[in-house]
């Protein structure tokens, strides 16, 4: 079988050669001549994998190694008889120490109280759902909007329009979709807004278009008074510098950029396709995952809380360290700053995420315990 894969994608070797030979190209690469011996076809995000690239192509399963979909055209796959899959939560988690990073930095910038704010988040699917348990966890006030699960399930959501009125803080966590009822393109726009009440912290980590970004860039260049993180862009790989510049914080689609979270893309495809195969997966994530390179770090009891939260969140992910690097990048030169917008993502340095570290907790000290727990650290109580 000839297999073609985004060279970005981790493991190739490990979970795939065993099913044929493999061809590595950069993802924005990939073509209709590419793929004319291919039947299996391994992608991440950069890929638009529709009619026109797989039509008459031998390809029968497409695997995206990433949460989002928005880069496939499922209802081609549906009419052409084409299986597919995707890696639902893979990197989740990662979305979530993003996040969780990025609320410390503005809450140091800005000198707030990251326990008085209210948390709007909207989109409770994989990533979502994740960061609302840690933030209740932490005690903290969080409403949600989901409008899909509201209606399948009903329960304690809220409108946009309640979250946009009463968050001091709103993350968006929605998948990129174009039509349909709860169609989520330019979902905050121009309208919405306008309407943000003033200091609000408006967080980016799902895909660029759920927000009209040129609109945000006009209410910006306007005074606004807002306090931006973005890691997702309309027209990536090229990022609107006047936008960039009035962000707090600005990076290149890296949220859910842990190695573990790529590390499960891949596992979760090589998964999907042995089902599609009818044969039982042999290879083990557990045995290719690397040692982490911390493993475990002590806390005091007694310590400050808001020192312990730091402490656990930024050893492992601090976000001020890719807003540099992307910062760096940003040239007037439009080619070189796609290039440099795709190198950084390619060349992205290890991380890991919060789940898997170990907190050593030393002495009794409830309270401590359950903030390191509600993070999702593992703590080791010594006493
Ligand atoms: N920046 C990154 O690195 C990164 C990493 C992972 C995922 N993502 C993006 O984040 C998106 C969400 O990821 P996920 O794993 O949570 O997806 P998911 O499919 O598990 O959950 C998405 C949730 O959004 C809800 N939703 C759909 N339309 C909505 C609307 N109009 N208003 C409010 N909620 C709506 C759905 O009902 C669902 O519960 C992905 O589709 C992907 O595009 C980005
Ligand atoms: O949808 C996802 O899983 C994420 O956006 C993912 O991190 C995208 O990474 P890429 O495929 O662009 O490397």
């Amino acid at each position: 079988m000839r297999i073609v894969a985004d060279e970005n994608i981790p493991l190739l070797d490990e979970f795939f050669a065993g099913f044929g030979e493999i061809r590595r190209l950069p993802g924005r690469a990939i073509d209709r001549a590419a793929l004319a011996d291919a039947e299996l076809l391994l992608v991440r995000s950069v890929t638009p994998v529709d009619r026109t690239l797989l039509q008459g192509s031998p390809v029968r399963f497409v695997g995206t190694c990433t949460i989002g979909t928005d880069h496939l055209d499922l209802d081609y796959f549906s009419a052409a008889g084409i299986a597919w899959s995707s890696a639902p939560g893979c990197n989740a988690r990662g979305v979530v120490d993003y996040v969780l990073g990025s609320l410390l930095v503005l809450g140091e910038r800005l000198g707030a109280d990251l326990t008085q704010r209210t948390y709007g988040v909207v989109g409770a699917g994989q990533v979502g759902e994740r960061l609302i348990k840690v933030l209740r966890a932490l005690g903290w006030r969080v409403l949600v909007c989901d409008p899909p699960r509201q209606l399948a399930e009903g329960g304690d959501y809220v409108s946009l329009q309640q979250i946009v009125e009463q968050c001091d803080v709103i993350s968006l966590h929605t998948p990129l979709t174009g039509d349909g009822e709860f169609a989520t393109r330019h979902l905050l726009d121009a309208e919405l807004l306008e309407q943000l009440r003033p200091g609000t912290w408006l967080l980016n980590a799902s895909r660029g278009a759920v927000l009209d970004t040129g609109a945000l860039r006009a209410h910006l260049q306007r005074g606004a008074d807002l306090h931006v993180v973005l890691d997702v862009w309309e027209g990536e790989p090229l990022v609107d510098l006047e936008l960039a510049a009035l962000c707090h914080i600005a990076t290149p689609h890296i949220a859910g950029y842990s190695l573990d979270g790529k590390l499960r893309g891949t596992a979760q495809i090589y998964q999907a396709f042995c089902r599609h195969q009818g044969i039982e997966p042999a290879i083990s994530l557990d045995a290719l995952t690397p040692a982490r390179w911390l493993q475990r770090l002590s806390i005091a009891a007694g310590s400050d809380p808001a020192w312990a939260l730091a402490t656990v969140c930024n050893v492992v992910y601090d976000p001020r360290r890719d807003d540099a690097d992307l910062r760096r990048s940003l040239v007037t030169d439009e080619q070189a700053r796609k290039t440099g917008f795709d190198l950084l993502r390619k060349r992205y340095p290890m991380r890991r995420e919060i789940e898997g570290l170990e907190v050593e907790l030393l002495g009794i000290d409830e309270s401590l315990e359950a903030l390191i727990s509600a993070l999702g650290a593992r703590v080791i109580n010594v006493r």
